[in-house]
């Protein structure tokens, strides 16, 4: 082994005894670590500077309790987190994830992959995340907003717009953003607009931030099939999940001319031949928050399949394209060999790590396009920076500027990702790509800021 092999090696296994538990903060890490071989032998500066073991430690880690009331007067204590993890090219920015899995563990492994995506977009931007274990399902309006002014009641004091600027991940949307913005401008008497993004568009918002994720998401795939001379015309495609991202990756798919016949929530599938239906979608889940069987009850030729992934749906029809745009972990090996069979040439995660290792190299070793989310869903983020921008010039800019600038960013991000890949011999290696023109950005940085 050589010796920068072996020191990720050993950086790796002090991460797991450091991190006792998070498995998929090691998995993130390790993902990342699996690119870096060649790039350390080319550049021992960055082992020299301990890049690697400052990476993996997060700045700061801030644990909080949040206690509430619900409609009938009972108090609840959720745990609160915010993980400020690099701040090498800019204050920290990443989402807030409200689901009753999270842990600490989760939010690291979401803020690692931040630090890189950030790095991706060119956009001066650190990496964070946070989140909760409250479970906003079932949960009244007035709940999720007592819940919401809690949460902020203490982030406050850790965030603003030069330091911290948290955003929307599972469970937060535009209802979430606007109760945490108005307690955030309520005890800090500022109206500090570029502290939190994906505001709502009279106060402070951008157009196209909504869209942005699943957009980015489908753009970054069509310039992957491009390097086949293919597009997404005439595809047949699948969606995971039925939410932010979900919906609009399905709205841009059929806008190139492709046709999403699957999306899924938690409780299961749906099959519809004739396509998905993104408005009725967007109703059921977002208006309606009910579930993905309800949308399969108001199409006529949809299927409900209880109980399965997205993928499953591969069985009956041949699938060209597959967005896992649910959660992490939701696309394994097995799903992996379904599409395969079923005929797939690209997959692209508009989620954070929604492809388990052993998925991505079934997938790369059958010569599947493979765009990982750092990548591929750095859509969302960069918009949010667009927001920034346009909150710090008091400004608003107009849909199609926006979107202009989101599908250059996008197009930059899949030129430097493909560029690094051919740099470091391994062509069309979109992972390791990202990974290290991430990587070397962020280690660059740190390097010149010095010890700190
Ligand atoms: N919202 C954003 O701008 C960005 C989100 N992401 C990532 O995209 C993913 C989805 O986030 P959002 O759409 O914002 O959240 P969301 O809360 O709007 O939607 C999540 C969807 O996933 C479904 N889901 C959850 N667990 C599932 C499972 N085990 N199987 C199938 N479906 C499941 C939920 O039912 C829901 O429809 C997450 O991994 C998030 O971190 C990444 C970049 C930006
Ligand atoms: O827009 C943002 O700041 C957050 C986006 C995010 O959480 C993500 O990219 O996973």
């Amino acid at each position: 082994m050589s010796l920068s092999s072996q020191r990720i090696a050993d950086v790796y296994q002090e991460v797991i005894n450091r991190n006792p538990g998070e498995a998929e903060f090691h998995q993130a890490v390790r993902e990342v670590f699996d690119s870096l071989h060649r790039v350390l032998a080319k550049h021992p500066e960055y082992v020299e500077a301990s890049t690697l073991e400052r990476i993996c430690e997060p700045e700061r880690q801030i644990i909080f309790r949040i206690p509430w009331t619900d409609d009938n007067g009972g108090v609840h204590i959720n745990r609160g987190f915010r993980v400020q993890y690099n701040s090498a090219l800019g204050p920290y920015k990443g989402g807030l994830r409200f689901h009753p899995d999270v842990l600490l563990g989760t939010v690291k492994f979401l803020g690692f992959e931040q630090v890189f995506k950030n790095a991706l977009t060119g956009l001066p931007l650190g990496g964070g995340k946070g989140g909760t274990d409250f479970d906003p399902k079932g949960r009244s309006d007035g709940e999720i907003m007592r819940f919401c002014q809690s949460f902020m009641t203490e982030a406050y004091r850790h965030l603003g717009d030069r330091v911290d600027i948290p955003a929307g991940d599972i469970g937060v949307g535009p209802r979430e953003i606007g109760y945490l913005f108005g307690q955030y401008k309520r005890i800090s008497n500022r109206y500090e607009s570029g502290v939190i993004t994906g505001k709502g568009i009279t106060w402070g918002g951008s157009l196209v931030r909504t869209e942005a994720t699943g957009y980015g998401t489908v753009y970054f795939t069509e310039h992957m099939l491009r390097t086949r001379g293919q597009s997404f015309d005439g595809t047949t495609a699948l969606v995971s999940g039925s939410g932010n991202v979900a919906i609009y990756a399905v709205e841009k798919v059929h806008e190139l001319g492709g046709t999403v016949v699957g999306a899924s929530d938690s409780s299961g599938s749906v099959y519809d031949p004739d396509g998905i239906d993104r408005e009725l979608l967007r109703d059921v889940k977002e208006v309606r928050r009910g579930r993905i069987s309800d949308y399969a009850q108001e199409r006529p030729r949809a299927e409900f399949i209880p109980g399965r992934g997205v993928w499953a749906v591969a069985e009956k029809t041949n699938i060209d394209v597959a967005l896992p745009c649910a959660t992490q972990n939701e696309l394994h090996e097995k799903d992996a060999h379904t599409l395969i069979k079923a005929g797939v040439s690209a997959v692209a995660e508009g989620a954070n790590m929604p492809t388990t290792p052993e998925a991505i190299r079934v997938l790369r070793e059958a010569g599947v396009l493979f765009g990982p989310g750092k990548a591929a869903n750095a859509g969302g983020v960069a918009t949010s920076a667009l927001e920034m921008q346009q909150n710090a010039s008091r400004d608003s800019w107009s849909f199609e500027y926006t979107e202009q600038r989101l599908s250059e960013i996008m197009e930059n991000i899949h030129i430097r990702c493909a560029e690094t890949a051919d740099e470091y011999g391994i062509p069309g290696d979109y992972v390791a790509g990202a990974n290290i023109a991430g990587f070397t950005q962020v280690a660059d940085a740190m390097i010149a800021q010095g010890v700190i």
